[in-house]
């Protein structure tokens, strides 16, 4: 065993697994038939080569998008552009309650998109401030405040998340009149325009490949079950490729009934040669106050507990539970969380350990699970669980 106290011990493992990563990751691109991409486009994220998961282009570009990771790569960005401000200063100066990019740009007689892009970098070292943003970043940013704040700090609830406290507190009318973030969980999707409802739905779509989720349509035993119900199905990112690739299986889609209607939809445009062999079923549910379609030996819930905190994924388990029959099972599909340091007997439930010295759960390889738990917990209060977590509340 190799003494990693030693800084060249370390640095050679390291070096090692880079290597042999890369490689791996050469031999699985080659076997896409889309060749490996260019240096350029890995050469930031060795880290990524080092996971298990084949490398996705998608992944790549939600990197390059993430402004934390990007800033690794060197330069802080007020070296380049703090030439580009001044007259931007004096027109916001004008404006305490903020402005809106594209006026920002027409007073100062510049590109609206390259603009944004220099303000966007000014942002990250507190020079400017970004006042409104897209969902997730303006929860992002009341965080601490429902750290400390009496109501928020210690409440679970979903009506206690930081999306709540953004339209309690700060954009009671404009957020609420405007952008509909407003009522349950869910409700604010479900009662805003068909529009919005399918970018979302969309978004479900590329998120799954973006995650590799699809990997479950190849390495779940389908052959020995004969029907599938996918609870919360959206316009059917899962059961859509699931009936073409089994066609024994017969499956039901279950979601909210807006979202029902526009599977219906998505299938008829997607897949209507399953639709007329007649295997496929569409039944509205709400999944917390509803039983699923009975005795089907697959219930599976792909990216559906991480929205809910543990009482409300609770219900939904009983709910299944009453439909199950005796050889039914439940199949969860989320991220799992895994600690950074190793335990024996920990974490080695079938989940592969990162070799040393990198940190166990592959460290910043395994940075889309993080997000993503960031994520649930500023819009829904819920969380990634680990595996115990998820034993508990099954
Ligand atoms: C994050 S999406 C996951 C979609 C899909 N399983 C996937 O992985 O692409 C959550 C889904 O749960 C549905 N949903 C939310 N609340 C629900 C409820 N009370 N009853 C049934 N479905 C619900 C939403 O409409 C949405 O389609």
């Amino acid at each position: 065993m190799r003494d990693f106290n030693e800084p060249e011990a370390k640095l050679d493992a390291l070096l090692n697994t880079i290597n042999s990563s890369a490689r791996q990751a050469i031999a699985e691109y080659k076997k896409t038939g889309h060749g490996v991409p260019s240096a350029d486009a890995t050469a930031f994220q060795p880290l990524d080569l080092t996971t298990d998961t084949p490398p996705q282009e998608g992944d790549q570009v939600a990197r390059r998008c993430i402004p934390s990771i990007e800033l690794d790569t060197g330069t802080p960005p007020n070296y380049y552009v703090h030439g580009c401000v001044t007259r931007i200063a004096d027109v916001l100066d004008e404006h305490p309650e903020g402005l809106s990019v594209d006026k920002l740009a027409e007073a100062v007689n510049l590109d609206e998109i390259k603009t944004a892009r220099v303000l966007r970098a000014l942002t990250l070292i507190g020079c400017f401030k970004e006042v409104l943003s897209r969902h997730v970043s303006k929860c992002a940013g009341v965080v601490y405040e429902t750290m400390i704040d009496e109501e928020f700090s210690r409440s679970h609830e979903i009506a206690k998340s930081p999306r709540f406290f953004v339209s309690v507190i700060f954009y009671l009318d404009f957020v609420v009149r405007k952008e509909g973030l407003k009522g349950e969980a869910w409700e604010f999707l479900n009662s805003t325009d068909d529009e919005t409802r399918n970018e979302f739905h969309k978004a479900m779509l590329s998120l799954s490949e973006l995650h590799g989720a699809s990997a479950v349509l190849y390495h779940y035993p389908w052959d020995d079950v004969s029907s599938v119900v996918d609870i919360g199905c959206s316009v059917g990112s899962f059961s859509t490729p699931l009936a073409k690739m089994c066609p024994h299986l017969r499956i039901t889609n279950q979601d909210l009934p807006e979202v029902i209607a526009q599977a219906k939809t998505a299938w008829e445009e997607n897949a209507p040669e399953v639709l007329l062999d007649g295997r496929v079923e569409f039944i509205p549910i709400n999944f917390l106050e509803d039983v699923p379609a009975v005795g089907k030996d697959v219930y599976y819930l792909r990216n559906i507990i991480h929205n809910w905190p543990d009482a409300e994924a609770t219900k939904i388990f009983r709910n299944i539970r009453k439909a199950m029959g005796p050889n039914s099972r439940v199949l969860i599909h989320d991220c799992v969380m895994v600690q950074t340091f190793q335990e024996s007997g920990v974490a080695t439930d079938e989940l592969t350990i990162a070799p040393e010295p990198m940190l166990p759960n592959f460290g910043a390889g395994s940075h889309r699970t993080y997000q993503m738990d960031l994520t649930m917990w500023f819009t829904l209060n819920s969380k990634e669980r680990t595996l115990d977590e998820l034993k508990t509340i099954g």
